[in-house]
């Protein structure tokens, strides 16, 4: 028996309507057997909704099974003598990092859990160092955990767990927030945990790339457990993968498409160097009565298109607490005009300046330097109605779905235009419309947002700022947590808005594969300073000025630098995966003209 065992393990959650009435009852995981041996590293994949929180809380003792068993170390987690020992055992770090940090100083908050399991003052010390700089937080010790970014504070929460030396730890989502840079750092030290330290790792992640690191894979699909196997299996399955809502890794599609266009490429390709070598082998030949493609590439824009000035900051400088301990120039000398219409994408590392940045352009922060202008007018001057702004520029907060409120997703969307003291027909009129436009429809009208999935909340509060009907629409990470195909679903939606209703869209997001493919625009921030602003195949070909500030490129801009590195002349500044294809076949495809 490995160190988790599950079998026949069933949930129920159950809804009560009405005292004495029969609850309704979900069940939400469904005979779900597992073995996983000890040592192990191993992800859990799958739709928003598909069951794997439910799994990871049974793993640690905090849900107790409907039906069936669960043992952790030989401890059946369902007998309440050794609660305490399995929750020990088997560590867990949840998606938010705001519900798990208790302390008031990051080293405290780390000590903890080893000080509450009784660990020598000493060791606790140890401990607490160790944890902290396997997470890249050590220079953040003495800081008030409240006063840091979100995604420092994820990195908080892992050292508290790790700090407590669990035999198994379950990581739900952990890297959903942090930049790419902090993404690598934080599985470089679970990784490290596992195979130097043998904790046993389960991942649970929407990111197909940190799946690779895997030994073995288990994909959900409502409640049951649908796939399993080492990644290289799984992810030669793309089809399979798509229906159940899922993704596979750039690299692995790029192969598919190369596979499908009728190149020699075997499945499962899951490494850049996999690619570039399958694409180095002399059985790889274009396929006879292959056409080059007429109009192959997106024509790129030339120039950033201009428009109206909608949003301009001028010398703008932000300082938290000034002149205490704790300040913070979070901004420094910020210089920048959007124009009315344009898709900006707002990228940098975790505590870059983004989110502050972002409360500047509705007014929400006070600059405490420089000048900001909505349509040319000093948002700060006298008499400047900052209430109407509020409703021009909308922002949809990180975890948006945190601030619904109401009891149904109609009313909920509504209360944005009344308080604009619109009448309530055109409350509901705009509502209804918001709805539309994200994607749900009148069925959704008078559902509770409690009963609906991350995406659909998620959608629910994007219409809510939608129904303001705003010029400008930021959203801070609005694809955190949600599963592959929901990402998709909701940018395309907002990426609709931006083409049929001309609304300005700023995007701060940590992924640059979904800023790669939408924006017109990138801006990088880099510790409160404007870094690049450019058109996203300018700005990518900086790729490693990006990684040494935090950042990446997507990896269809790595796999182009590495082909062209082993003498394929390919175009490096592609940054999707279509672009990629057509200019490996074009490569492909000219090498052999040459040699004929
Ligand atoms: N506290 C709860 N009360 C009632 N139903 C719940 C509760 N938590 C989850 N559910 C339901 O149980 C099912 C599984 O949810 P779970 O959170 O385990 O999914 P998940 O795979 O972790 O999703 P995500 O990727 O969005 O985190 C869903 O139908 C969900 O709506
Ligand atoms: N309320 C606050 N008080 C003091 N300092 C703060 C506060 N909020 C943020 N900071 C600090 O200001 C800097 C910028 O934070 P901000 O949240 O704008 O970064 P970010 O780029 O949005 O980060 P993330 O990607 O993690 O969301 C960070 O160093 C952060 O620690």
């Amino acid at each position: 028996m490995g160190i988790i065992k599950a079998a026949k393990l069933a949930f129920d959650y159950l809804r009560y309507e009405e005292e004495g009435e029969e609850p309704e009852v979900n069940r939400a995981i469904d005979h779900v057997d597992l073995d996983i041996e000890e040592g192990k590293f191993i992800a859990i994949l799958g739709h928003n909704g598909s069951g794997k929180s439910t799994l990871a809380k049974h793993i640690n003792g905090l849900l107790v099974p409907t039906e069936g068993t669960l043992w952790v170390d030989h401890m059946n987690t369902a007998s309440d003598a050794d609660i305490w020992n399995i929750r020990q055992k088997a560590g867990m770090v949840f998606q938010n990092p705001d519900n798990q940090i208790i302390g008031t100083v990051v080293e405290e908050d780390v000590g903890f859990g080893p000080e509450n399991l009784g660990v020598p003052t000493e060791d606790i010390w140890k401990r607490v160092d160790e944890s902290l700089k396997a997470v890249g937080m050590t220079a953040y010790r003495h800081h008030s955990p409240n006063k840091l970014s979100g995604g420092q504070k994820q990195r908080v929460a892992i050292a508290g767990v790790m700090a407590m030396h669990p035999k198994c730890i379950v990581l739900d989502e952990p890297t959903a927030m942090l930049d790419p840079n902090g993404r690598k750092e934080v599985l470089k030290a679970v990784r490290e945990l596992n195979k130097k330290e043998g904790v046993t790792v389960i991942l649970i992640t929407h990111y197909m790339e940190e799946v690779v690191l895997a030994d073995d894979v288990y994909v959900m699909d409502r409640g049951h457990i649908v796939m399993h196997g080492v990644p290289k299996e799984i992810f030669s399955r793309v089809d399979q993968l798509k229906k159940y809502r899922l993704d596979v890794p750039q690299v692995t599609l790029l192969a598919y498409d190369l596979k499908e266009a009728g190149l020699a490429i075997p499945d499962g390709i899951l490494t850049i160097p996999e690619l570039v070598d399958a694409l180095s082998r002399p059985e790889i030949r274009i396929p006879k009565g292959w056409k080059l493609p007429e109009h192959t590439q997106k024509k790129e824009k030339k120039e950033l298109p201009q428009g109206k000035e909608s949003i301009k900051l001028e010398h703008v400088g932000y300082t938290y607490n000034p002149g205490s301990a704790y300040e913070m120039h979070a901004l420094k000398d910020v210089n920048l005009e959007i124009p009315q219409g344009q898709f900006v994408g707002i990228i940098g590392h975790t505590g870059s300046g983004k989110s502050t940045l972002i409360q500047h352009f509705n007014g929400l922060i006070r600059p405490t330097e420089g000048h900001i202008y909505f349509e040319g007018q000093d948002i700060w001057a006298d008499k400047f109605p900052l209430r109407g702004l509020r409703s021009q520029v909308g922002l949809v907060f990180q975890y948006p779905e945190h601030q619904l409120f109401e009891t149904d997703v109609l009313t909920d969307v509504c209360f944005g235009p009344k308080n604009q003291n619109l009448p309530p027909e055109e409350c509901e009129k705009r509502a209804k419309e918001a709805l539309e436009h994200v994607g749900l429809d009148e069925s959704y009208y008078a559902k509770s947002p409690f009963e609906l999935s991350g995406g659909q909340k998620r959608r629910v509060a994007i219409a809510g700022v939608l129904a303001m009907n705003p010029k400008v629409l930021i959203l801070d990470e609005p694809t955190a947590g949600l599963d592959p195909m929901g990402r998709d679903e909701i940018l395309d939606q907002i990426a609709s808005l931006h083409e049929t209703r001309g609304i300005t869209i700023i995007l701060v997001s940590h992924s640059m594969e979904d800023i790669a493919k939408y924006v017109e625009r990138i801006i990088v921030m880099n510790h409160g300073v404007k870094t690049f602003d450019d058109a996203p195949k300018k700005v990518f070909a900086h790729y490693k000025e990006l990684e040494a500030i935090g950042l990446a490129a997507p990896q269809i801009t790595y796999i182009m630098y590495a082909l062209k590195e082993k003498g394929l002349d390919v175009d490096t500044s592609a940054i999707n995966v279509d672009e990629a294809t057509t200019s490996i076949l074009r490569a492909l495809w000219k090498k052999e003209e040459d040699h004929k």
